[in-house]
């Protein structure tokens, strides 16, 4: 195995996290090869206190795609720290390459079904955004329920953020931003930042993404929902 001592690897410290899918020589030959890459697998909740070494606001991004909009938002503001959620195996090793160029020490990322993420290893009440940008649409009305947001998904993501924190949801498909606003209105405890029914403008901190790109140049729209946890 070789060992983990050189400080690229140090500084790209990654958790990595597979759950569920794997036997157990499966995970032990998955852990040998992180340990190559000089990267750790954790399980189980994070103190992220511990994690990045300071307090800082903590924003969850689900479903970064290749991450360069993450890890330009991670550049931009130093000030937060961002946990990066992914199944796309490639997409977490070029945010991960992206991260190591750009020396950054405010991102770690989770290679895993965002569901398991929240439930196991993101405690309740810590985060100050949690962002989805793009999720698949999913366009065919028998497909609707494979969609991320749903009720029981957007109540398990107001447990994890602190009182005051943000939902940011961004898409290119009406059918699907339409359906995000019934799902976020009727779900307890959130407020629409922009006031009922109402979409937001792309926050400045939003970067365009590699998706949002190939929308446009397909003609698409783009809706933004800003919903802050009240209670
Ligand atoms: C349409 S892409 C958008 C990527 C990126 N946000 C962008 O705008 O360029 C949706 C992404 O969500 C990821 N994804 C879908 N379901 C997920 C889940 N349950 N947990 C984590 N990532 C997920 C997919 O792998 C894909 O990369």
């Amino acid at each position: 195995m070789t060992e983990n001592t050189g400080p690229i690897h140090r500084r790209i410290k990654s958790f990595v996290l597979r759950t569920g899918r794997m036997t157990d020589g499966q995970r032990r030959a998955y852990d040998i090869n992180l340990a190559k890459l000089g990267l750790e697998r954790e399980n189980g909740m994070q103190d992220f206190a511990t994690v990045f070494g300071r307090e800082a606001p903590v924003v969850l991004e689900i479903g970064f795609g290749m991450g360069d909009s993450l890890a330009e938002m991670a550049m931009k503001n130093p000030e937060h720290d961002y946990i990066g959620v992914e199944v796309h195996t490639p997409g977490v090793g070029r945010l991960m390459y992206l991260v190591q160029e750009a020396g950054l020490n405010n991102v770690r990322t989770y290679c895993d079904d965002a569901v398991e993420v929240l439930a196991q290893c993101i405690p309740d009440n810590s985060l100050s955004r949690v962002q989805i940008y793009f999720p698949d649409p999913w366009h065919k009305t028998k497909h609707h329920k494979r969609r991320l947001i749903q009720l029981p998904f957007v109540e398990a993501l107001r447990s994890k953020l602190k009182l005051g924190g943000v939902v940011h949801l961004a898409t290119d498909w009406e059918n699907y931003a339409e359906h995000m606003m019934a799902v976020m209105s009727d779900a307890e405890g959130y407020s629409n930042m922009a006031g009922e029914q109402n979409y937001s403008p792309r926050p400045d901190y939003r970067p365009i993404t590699k998706f949002e790109k190939r929308g446009e140049r397909l003609g698409h729209g783009v809706w933004d929902l800003l919903f802050s946890k009240t209670a």
